[in-house]
């Protein structure tokens, strides 16, 4: 099947800019899938978005949306795809409701149809009640979702989400990722951006990891944690045998073929060992307390340590993610 999106060697460079906002990026989406494009800002992610929205026009290499090319036909691009902007782009001097009978009215929908659409949607996003107040008067989280809500009034194949709960507070966040959830559910294809690698780990099938215009890595976020050498941690509370040392149960910790490296953590008020590895802490626990029962040592606490994809970031680019 055709993907959803697809992006070639895809080049930007604003007017006067010394370097490329995106620099040679390629990928695709397939159909369904939410896909996710992290990175701290300034990467190149809006740009992106941009030149698949048929807002901003490629300095070189191809990006289509669902089957049409967006460069040479954006019309028909227009009419499969979506997006919310990262900024609210709504009529305030309007009601919610005529917010989205008119976007609808743009796209040509009928009025029946219109009129239908609307009271689903706002249905749909909680918003019901607020159908017939001035978007003047709406908070952030419920402009965001009626950002959301005027985004599907056409019935889009792909959804475009530009950094969908900057500024949102937890509980208008989580509601952001149930509409997102619900979406792919229902056939949509999403594409988000993202500086927040929560909420890319939480919502994506997979991300690409993006800096500099550069697309670094691209997977599931579960693959790319595990993908990561000697970053899931498993720290153990040991309380050593008479006549055991500290180093003497490092030692042995060292000694398990799992263990790339063991480390002592300063100040745990007792021997705290830490133990790097690749992969499923987990399965290390048994072999850990097999280990610490032979030399009658005993075991007083364990936590795992799981990489994240800040982590990936960090060991891609030596930078924190923000
Ligand atoms: N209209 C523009 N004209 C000139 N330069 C631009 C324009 N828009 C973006 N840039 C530059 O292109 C680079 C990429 O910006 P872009 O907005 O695509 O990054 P981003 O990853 O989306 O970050 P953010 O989350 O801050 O939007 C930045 O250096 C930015 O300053």
């Amino acid at each position: 099947m055709e993907p959803a999106v697809q992006v070639s060697e895809l080049v930007k460079r604003y007017p006067g800019r010394p370097t490329n906002a995106v620099d040679g990026i390629s990928f695709t989406v397939a159909r369904g899938e939410v896909f996710g494009l992290l990175g701290p800002n300034g990467a190149g992610k809006t740009t992106t978005i941009g030149v698949l929205t048929t807002r901003v026009l490629p300095t070189s290499g191809t990006a289509s949306v669902a089957g049409v090319d967006v460069a040479a036909d954006p019309v028909t691009a227009r009419s499969r795809l979506s997006v919310v902007p990262q900024r609210p782009n709504l009529d305030r001097a309007l009601t919610a409701r005529q917010n989205l009978v008119f976007h609808a009215a743009y796209h040509g929908i009928g009025r029946a149809d219109r009129n239908r659409r609307a009271d689903a949607l706002l249905e749909q996003l909680g918003l019901a009640d607020r159908g017939n107040d001035k978007v003047d008067n709406y908070s952030g989280g419920l402009a965001q979702r009626l950002l959301i809500a005027r985004a599907l009034m056409h019935a889009p194949q792909v959804i475009f989400l530009d950094e969908p709960s900057t500024g949102l507070d937890p509980q208008a966040r989580l509601f952001v990722w149930d509409r997102v959830r619900e979406l792919r559910d229902g056939g949509v294809t999403v594409v988000l951006t993202t500086h927040d690698m929560d909420e890319a780990a939480a919502l994506t099938d997979r991300v690409g990891i993006v800096d500099h215009g550069r697309l670094l890595a691209l997977d599931t976020p579960a693959a790319l944690t595990r993908s990561l050498p000697g970053s899931a941690t498993l720290d153990v509370d040991v309380e050593p045998a008479a006549g055991d040392t500290d180093d003497d149960v490092l030692t042995a910790l060292s000694a398990l073929p799992a263990a790339e490296r063991v480390e002592p953590v300063a100040d745990a008020g007792g021997l705290r060992a830490r133990i790097y590895l690749s992969g499923d802490a987990a399965a290390l626990v048994g072999p850990v307390a097999d280990t610490l029962t032979a030399r009658r040592a005993r075991l007083s606490g364990v936590r795992i340590g799981e990489p994240s994809l800040e982590d990936v970031f960090l060991s891609l680019t030596g930078r924190e993610l923000r």
